[in-house]
């Protein structure tokens, strides 16, 4: 409510004693005090009532208060406390008028409210009218006696000294100068400081410490206006620049700043009221506590609201955010700088303490972002840095050098990206972030080095392995003496130059010597390897080649021609050459012999097996006696790991083979007997020198008679045509039976050829003229006709003879 219905005043505290905030609020925004900082001054007059305070504070100060009707007679008009602003004096001045003080519409005893109105006047003002009649100074029993000590005692419970300017305003002074009338008051005001109980740190303070004393005289307002409007004119000069150093208020302190000055005079009338003792310092950090954290409060939502944070914040989650740092440094400035501003009155430490939490919530505000955009930083400065590593190294760079060369832009890049990132308020480390950044180059630098390492590892071992797989298995082919002497040099050769080649490939890789001699070592392991690997899986046909080296030598003579059994060969030898060439093998492949050591394993084998057996008086039994060497699981020479077939498995492997090239033996054997009975079909000789004798008769008769000659010369010729046509001889190599058989099948379609030939050969006049030439022809063709009907009509006995036996005979 506004006194006169002007704007610029309000009933600050209503004669009930109850605070108008609202109020107070609306006067603070109508005469804009918060933007005044602490240039802004506090003026209240006390005095009794109706001595004529508003009509004052009306003239000095342009305020509309309300006055007492003269002609309604003196009652109170003022109750509470009302507050306005003073017109036309800079700094802005507030001016409180108070209730009077003498009681008399409260009752005599009720100086309730009054001392609470003097103790908030004096609290809240830098300059304090007392206002008191002329007549009353040097009078015991004046009334502004009890007003003064009213004052003084409130002081005390005011901690500390404000230095408010006490201005005694003596109205209706009369014809006695100020100059004597003012001792005399600062007299009794002395008296009364002097009086007044004090607290023990106080007893000795002069009431100049707490108080400026100034007295003014003024005319009467009712008898002598114009020299009251000319002495009010002059006093309200002293008020412009009150609070500049030398002015009416120059020597206040504590003064509250303007944005806190409703929540400090609430503040303070609520401490009166509740009669506590009011520490003022304790209620300036107070206000400044609540006010700086009202201050940083508002500047926080400010800055959640800020749009162009938002709009970064949101940019955070999917990348980087250019000028991340330098924008949010700006926009955080502002914001900490607008604290800064409108909290700048406020006490110190406090003000400090408030802004420090303000900058911290902002600062924790803004952290996950600036996590968010470090993290892609760093992730996108990783993958940069494998793009880059990968085209490095396929550039042909080496490998170590590459990396130096990726990490080292890399780093330098984050570097610059962190630089862009920082937020200066923060002060953010981010030596962490590049710690993890430079652990992760590191670890896909060493998951590449060994990726590499392994391929080009690989790569020499695939080399290794096409090289000596092939190699080594066309020894053991041949297996003899020689093999394993060649299949040394082989691997030594084929191992060294994998290891000078490897060496050289990843001498770019700078490993330290123990890793790559560790390489190199596991490289000539690998090459053994594959050779033992090649030994043993050859091994596994050991059984196959003995059988076919067996044959080789068996069924085909030096000149690797199939061998043909005429009874003359000697089998048993061919077989024990056969034999030991295989066990030869078997020796060969039973051990892994890399490191040129030596053994008598064929010695042993040899000997258990070959000469034992052609003593051919060793049974099978006897090779698995307890005195039998090859009853044994390891050779004597050889280390476990070095062993393909041990001696039992050789011996076993022996006794199949045995087995199974008998059978070829023994075809052998047959083929020869059936050789030799076909080459023995000529009578005995005693027989032939029988013939003679017996037939010496017919043999002379035949050489008296030419013609019993030729006839016989043509039945010779006949019959040879025939033998020759059927291939007698051919068709009973094989038994008589078989050959029965077969000529029965032949000699009637044979004599028919015969014949027809015969007819044809009559048609021809030269085979007329000359019969022998016929007779040739046809022998002739019959050879041939003979030697296609032997190969058709050859009885096979077994596939490994089948060649020998059905090789065509000489004719
Ligand atoms: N004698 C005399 N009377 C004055 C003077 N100034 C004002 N008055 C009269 O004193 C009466 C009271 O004036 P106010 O200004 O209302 O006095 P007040 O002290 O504000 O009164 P309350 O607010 O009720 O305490 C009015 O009738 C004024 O005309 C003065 O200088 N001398």
């Amino acid at each position: 409510m506004d006194k006169a219905g002007e704007r610029c005043s309000t009933q600050l505290i209503d004669g009930d004693g109850a605070f108008n905030i609202a109020g107070l609020e609306n006067f603070i925004k109508e005469v804009k005090l918060k933007e005044c900082g602490l240039s802004y001054a506090v003026v209240s007059i006390m005095g009794p009532q109706s001595s004529g305070k508003s009509t004052l504070l009306n003239h000095l100060f342009g305020t509309n208060f309300r006055e007492m009707d003269a002609y309604r007679g003196r009652s109170q008009t003022t109750k509470g406390i009302w507050l306005a602003k003073a017109a036309g004096i800079e700094p802005l001045t507030l001016v409180m008028d108070l209730e009077g003080t003498d009681g008399r519409e409260r009752g005599e005893d009720d100086t309730a409210f009054e001392k609470q109105s003097a103790l908030f006047a004096l609290a809240v003002s830098d300059v304090m009218l007392i206002n008191m009649w002329c007549h009353d100074i040097g009078r015991e029993q004046a009334a502004n006696k009890p007003l003064l000590k009213t004052v003084f005692q409130v002081m005390m419970r005011l901690f500390s000294p404000r230095k408010t300017t006490l201005m005694f305003v003596i109205r209706d002074k009369t014809r006695t100068p100020l100059d004597a009338l003012e001792p005399v008051l600062r007299e009794d005001i002395q008296k009364i400081w002097d009086n007044v109980p004090k607290p023990q740190a106080h007893q000795e303070t002069p009431l100049s410490e707490f108080f400026n004393v100034e007295v003014v005289a003024l005319s009467s307002y009712e008898e002598k206006e114009d020299q009251f409007k000319e002495q009010v004119a002059g006093l309200r000069a002293r008020f412009f620049h009150s609070i500049a150093p030398g002015g009416l208020a120059g020597d206040r302190q504590g003064v509250v700043p303007a944005s806190g000055f409703s929540f400090s005079a609430q503040q303070i009338w609520k401490v009166i009221k509740e009669n506590k003792d009011l520490d003022l310092p304790a209620h300036k950090v107070m206000v400044a506590t609540v006010r700086c954290e009202e201050i940083a409060d508002e500047k926080l939502c400010n800055f959640t609201a800020n749009e162009e944070w938002c709009q970064i914040e949101e940019a955070t989650v999917s990348g980087l955010v250019p000028g991340f740092g330098r924008r949010l440094t700006a926009i955080l400035d502002t914001c900490l700088k607008g604290y800064e501003f409108e909290a700048i009155y406020f006490d110190e430490k406090v003000r400090t303490t408030k802004g420090k939490q303000l900058q911290e919530k902002l600062l924790q505000l803004v952290l996950p972002a600036f996590q968010s955009v470090l993290g892609h930083l760093r992730s996108g400065t990783l993958e940069k840095f494998k793009a880059i590593f990968d085209k490095t190294l396929h550039g042909g760079e080496g490998f170590s050098s590459a990396a130096r060369y990726c990490t080292k832009l890399c780093m330098f890049q984050f570097d610059e990206g962190c630089a862009d990132v920082v937020i200066e308020q923060a002060k953010w480390d981010t030596s962490k972030v590049r710690e993890k950044l430079k652990r992760d180059i590191d670890a896909h630098i060493t998951d590449v080095r060994e990726a590499k390492l392994s391929e080009l590892t690989t790569a020499y071992e695939s080399k290794l392995s096409e090289a000596l797989s092939g190699t080594v298995e066309a020894l053991l082919d041949e297996a003899d003496s020689e093999t394993w002497p060649a299949i040394r040099t082989q691997l030594q050769r084929e191992t060294e130059s994998a290891v000078s080649g490897f060496s050289s490939e990843v001498s770019s890789f700078e490993l330290d010597e123990q890793t790559k001699e560790k390489m190199i070592v596991h490289l000539r392991d690998y090459a053994k390897g594959i050779v033992e690997a090649k030994v043993k899986q050859e091994a596994g046909k050991v059984l196959s080649r003995m059988k076919d080296r067996f044959e080789s030598l068996f069924s085909r003579d030096a000149d690797s021609m199939p061998r043909v059994w005429t009874g003359k060969e000697d089998i048993r030898a061919i077989t024990k050459t056969a034999r030991s060439a295989s066990l030869k093998l078997l020796s060969t492949m039973a051990a892994i012999r890399l490191d040129d050591e030596t053994d008598n394993i064929e010695k042993a084998l040899s000997l258990a097996l070959l000469e034992l057996k052609s003593n051919s008086t060793v049974t099978d039994r006897s090779l698995t006696s307890p005195a039998d060497p090859l009853a044994s699981s390891t050779w004597k020479e050889v280390p476990p790991m070095k062993t393909v077939l041990t001696p039992v498995q050789c011996k076993n492997i022996w006794r199949q083979f045995k087995a199974e090239t008998e059978y070829s033996v023994a075809q052998a054997m047959a083929a020869q007997e059936a050789a030799r009975r076909s080459n023995n079909w000529l009578p005995p000789p005693w027989a032939m020198v029988a013939m003679v004798i017996l037939g010496f008769n017919e043999f002379m008769t035949l050489l008296r008679n030419p013609l019993y000659l030729g006839v016989l010369f043509v039945g010779y010729l006949i019959f040879k045509a025939v033998w020759v046509q059927l291939d007698i001889s051919g068709e009973f190599q094989h038994g008589a039976l078989p050959g029965i058989i077969s000529l029965s099948n032949k000699f009637f379609p044979t004599i028919m050829n015969l014949l027809k030939k015969l007819a044809e050969a009559g048609e021809v006049p030269q085979a007329s003229r000359n019969p022998a030439v016929g007779l040739k022809t046809y022998a002739s063709s019959a050879g041939t006709s003979s030697n296609v009907s032997s190969t058709g009509s050859s009885v096979v006995l077994s596939k490994d003879t089948a060649e020998y036996s059905s090789t065509p005979k000489e004719e």
